[in-house]
């Protein structure tokens, strides 16, 4: 019988609940095997990955990523936790001089790692370098006791994943070895000389990383919630849809197939960009290694862009998925709402989504103005220096619907560029004319992302080796997703001509038709995920459709239910009913 990860429970007996929050809720463990496993592969040197890595991997070492600090989350720049170094001594000073300076939300930091890799500015001969990681030990190994010298907490109650004990640090004049900074892209020699990089953001290059993981995740969660939302909509009967006729599943109601079956395309979207994303993330690691940074703003960019879409995608469709289960989505054995809470900060970690998005912005509109001067753009960009003249496709097949939104895209970016001119003229200051403009440059980097997830979506249907019965359905699920977006950025199109009244109108009949055309192939679709009821941990979405035998089931794990009279009668109620006689 498979246990429940480290909580010993076999998993059959396991309430959702207690799966949930091992499972779903958030793995105490994951910052360790992820962004800590991937700054010792990406940040230390050999001789370093020799050292630690052995040890992470057999867990003697429990390891978090702590950047993060009370007073700044985004402005990685702004870091205040101080590494200085002591050339008497050949070590590292690690200090917290300030509250807001204090390390505060990395995973597993509370009560679970014994180590960390902790960003902070680097100072060396009385200059400051900027934020630079450093594996840093930060209790006992054997009595897990802090440090003398390193003060750890746990931050309280979040919105959700309360199981990975997400902490506070703070250091104390903590020396630590000079070869414990992370030295594979820059060092601090004996003599305390720095030795800079071949590019001054490869520092960053976890959070990079971390963001293409995080891509792939959002289209696993998204598809656990169109899987139970699915299932649940295929057993639950409802009102009647014809007077006097039974009542229908409510996945008959067109109205509850476009609440699911766009979100099902979606994880389809997701999971092919999140693929695309994760070639050029190898690519560009294999290229740094030889010294080749020259596609890193390219990998920056787009990991940013997909992070933000598949984060904000994801989160808008399990909250959908919820809200199409009546009341029983908000219950926490419908595995609906622990699937939210842990996706919805997807939005906010590894990179505000705004920020991301602004990242994006500033990169379209330096290769505009690129291209306007004739200078060289990366491949992801080229197309805002192309001609915008629509391509004699046919009037609104799927490569003129591409073209639509390439043609809108390269549009909203010049005309953004032009307002951000008009408002330089006036300001006489570029940022705080960005600023005056961020809104707008936000539209642009989403349209831009949509734009790579339709094409990517697109290619990968075209080009996808499958039956041709499963490849029909891929293609109405791609020409659904295009359509839906479409409609969704109405705007866009009319503005820029690609599309008019009449067009639109013509699609969003098409979308309809496309809902009925799919309703029988919803439930094989979420079939093929091919989630264990373990795993998937829903008493909406199990397997077997015996919903409210599960609901009914799951209720009797509640304590409150292994006494008819709860104590509160005896210690509340009791006393309140008798003291107005
Ligand atoms: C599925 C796994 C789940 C694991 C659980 C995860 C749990 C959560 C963990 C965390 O949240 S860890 C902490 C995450 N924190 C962040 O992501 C912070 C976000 N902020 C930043 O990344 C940076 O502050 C910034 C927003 C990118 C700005 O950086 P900076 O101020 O240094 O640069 P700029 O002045 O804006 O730009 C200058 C220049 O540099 C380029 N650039 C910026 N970042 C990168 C990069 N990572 N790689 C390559 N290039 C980068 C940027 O494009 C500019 O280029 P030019 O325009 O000047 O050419
Ligand atoms: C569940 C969870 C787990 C986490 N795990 C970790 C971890 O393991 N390790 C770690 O180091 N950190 C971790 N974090 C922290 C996370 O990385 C930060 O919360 C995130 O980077 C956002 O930074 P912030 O909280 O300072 O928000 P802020 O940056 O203060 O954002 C607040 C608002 O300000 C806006 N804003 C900020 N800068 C700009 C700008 N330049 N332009 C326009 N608007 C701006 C944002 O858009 C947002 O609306 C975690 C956070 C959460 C919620």
């Amino acid at each position: 019988m498979r246990k429940l990860a480290e909580h010993n429970i076999p998993l059959r007996e396991a309430s959702i609940t207690q799966v949930h929050s091992v499972l779903r809720d958030g793995n105490p463990l994951i910052v360790h095997t992820s962004m800590f496993a991937n700054a010792l592969a990406s940040l230390a040197n050999p001789k370093q990955q020799q050292q630690w890595v052995p040890l992470a991997e057999k867990n003697r070492i429990i390891g978090t990523y702590a950047q993060t600090e009370i007073g700044h989350g985004t402005f990685v720049r702004g870091l205040e936790t101080t590494a200085i170094f002591d050339p008497e001594t050949k070590e590292f000073v690690l200090h917290s001089p300030t509250i807001t300076s204090t390390k505060w939300w990395p995973g597993g930091l509370g009560k679970t790692a014994n180590a960390a890799i902790v960003m902070a500015q680097l100072y060396t001969q009385g200059k400051c370098y900027g934020p630079h990681p450093f594996f840093v030990q930060l209790r006992d190994f054997d009595t897990h006791h802090s440090l003398p010298g390193v003060i750890l907490g746990e931050i309280g109650p979040r919105l959700g994943i309360n199981s990975q004990d997400n902490g506070y640090l703070r250091f104390d004049h903590y020396r630590i070895p000079r070869t414990n900074m992370l030295m594979r892209h820059s060092q601090v020699l004996e003599d305390g000389s720095y030795v800079k990089p071949i590019h001054n953001k490869l520092s960053y290059g976890t959070m990079v990383w971390t963001r293409v993981a995080i891509v792939h995740s959002c289209s696993k969660k998204l598809a656990c919630a169109v899987t139970i939302a699915t299932r649940y909509s295929a057993v639950r009967h409802q009102s009647e849809l014809v007077p006097g006729k039974p009542e229908p599943q409510i996945l008959e109601y067109q109205t509850q197939q476009y609440k699911l079956l766009p979100h099902i395309a979606s994880v389809f979207a997701i999971l092919f960009s999140a693929s695309s994303v994760l070639r050029m993330q190898r690519n560009v690691a294999a290229s740094i290694s030889k010294g080749n940074v020259e596609l890193l703003p390219e990998l920056h960019i787009l990991s940013c862009a997909m992070k933000a879409l598949s984060s904000q995608d994801s989160t808008q469709g399990i909250e959908t998925c919820r809200l199409a289960c009546g009341g029983h989505g908000y219950i926490a054995s419908s595995g609906l709402p622990s699937l939210y809470t842990s996706t919805t900060c997807t939005i906010t970690y590894e990179g505000e989504n705004t920020v991301l998005l602004l990242q994006v912005a500033r990169y379209l509109i330096k290769s505009y103005r690129a291209g306007l001067e004739g200078l060289p753009v990366l491949p992801s960009v080229m197309y805002l220096t192309a001609p915008s003249a629509m391509h004699q496709s046919p009037p609104l097949s799927n490569q003129a619907l591409i073209e639509a939104f390439r043609i809108s895209s390269a549009n909203l970016v010049k005309e953004t560029e032009s307002r951000l001119c008009r408002q330089f003229n006036l300001e006489q200051n570029f940022h705080y004319a960005w600023n005056r403009c961020s809104v707008a440059l936000v539209h642009c980097a989403e349209l831009h992302s949509r734009y790579y997830m339709c094409e990517k979506f697109l290619s990968t249907v075209e080009s996808i080796r499958a039956s041709d019965r499963v490849r029909s359905v891929l293609q109405d699920l791609c020409r659904l997703y295009l359509i839906h977006h479409i409609t969704l950025n109405q705007g866009h199109f009319l503005r820029s001509g690609t599309l008019s009244g009449v067009d639109l109108s013509t699609l969003e009949e098409e979308m309809y038709e496309l809902l009925a055309k799919l309703r029988p192939q919803a439930v094989p679709l979420v079939d093929a995920f091919d989630f264990r009821d373990e795993l998937l941990g829903s008493t909406l979405g199990a397997w077997d459709g015996r919903v409210y035998e599960r609901l009914y089931e799951e209720a009797q794990k509640s304590p409150l239910n292994k006494t008819d009279v709860s104590k509160a009668y005896h210690k509340y109620l009791q006393p309140l009913m008798k003291s107005n006689l």
